[in-house]
């Protein structure tokens, strides 16, 4: 039996939210600091934080049917099929009180976006791309000592093909549509919260508004989305 139920959920087992929450994907290669920078994006700004790497381990650990499969394609630096790692999230999003979602190491590939489009049915607000040169990013994960069993040579480097050859066509696709804050993911974590910072204050107002905590007339998110545009442009850094 799958620890998270992921076969309920097939079946339609979980309600569905009444409010549809304001979700930013957080994209990166290995190692540029997606995570550091969503622990402080959830102090700062009261969004929940899922990993999508945190999840999959977890299903490991609690030694789901999905276990050995998820172990292997980790240890190889590959990506799990979307509808394990969809599922996952989809049961997050939908088991916790909150509006506002950091989804972290997602999507990594057009398959994974696909799916969870069609799965979950609604776009992400907003893209964070956490832009980092290799050897930096190779450093910081050698350096890591967490125990995890992909921060060795090998499977950095696997790791690293894979993000140039599936997860960039992802953070090109949101670029397209307006949808990417990029930024700068070199020296130190301050530095780097620094420059999310403004992407975040820019967006207060627009989280605030298509959440419900402002009033006013649904005719305000385009001007919204402008004057973010426009704050970000002027002010990226
Ligand atoms: N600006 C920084 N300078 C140096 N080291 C950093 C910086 N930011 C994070 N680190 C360290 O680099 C390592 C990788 O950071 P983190 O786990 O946040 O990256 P990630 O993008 O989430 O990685 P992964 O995708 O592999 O899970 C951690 O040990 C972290 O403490
Ligand atoms: N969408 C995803 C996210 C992660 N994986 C697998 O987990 C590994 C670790 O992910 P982190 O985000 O914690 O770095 C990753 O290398 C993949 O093997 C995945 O398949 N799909």
């Amino acid at each position: 039996m799958l620890s998270t139920d992921i076969q309920k959920l097939e079946n339609g087992g979980t309600s569905p939210r009444e409010t549809t929450p304001f979700i930013t994907f957080v994209l990166g290669g290995p190692g540029s600091g997606k995570g550091t920078q969503c622990m402080r994006i959830v102090e700062n700004f009261g969004f929940t934080h899922l990993s999508a790497g945190d999840l999959l381990r977890h299903e490991i650990s609690s030694n789901s049917e999905y276990a050995p499969m998820i172990l292997n394609t980790i240890k190889d630096g590959k990506i799990v099929p979307s509808e394990v790692t969809v599922k996952l999230l989809q049961k997050a999003i939908e088991s916790i009180d909150n509006d506002k979602f950091l989804i972290d190491g997602f999507p990594r590939s057009e398959e994974n976006r696909l799916q969870y489009e069609r799965i979950i049915g609604m776009e992400p607000n907003v893209v964070l791309f956490f832009d980092c040169p290799q050897e930096e990013m190779v450093k910081r994960v050698l350096n890591r000592r967490q125990g995890r069993i992909d921060d060795n040579e090998e499977t950095v480097k696997e790791r690293l093909k894979v993000f140039m050859a599936l997860t960039m066509p992802v953070v090109d696709y949101y670029a397209k549509r307006g949808k990417i804050y990029k930024i700068d993911a070199t020296g130190t974590e301050d530095e780097i919260f620094a420059r999310v910072l403004p992407a975040f204050a820019s967006l207060q107002f627009e989280m605030d508004y298509l959440l419900g905590h402002l009033t006013g007339h649904r005719k305000f998110t385009e001007p919204c989305k402008i004057v973010r545009l426009f704050l970000w442009t002027v002010w990226p850094s």
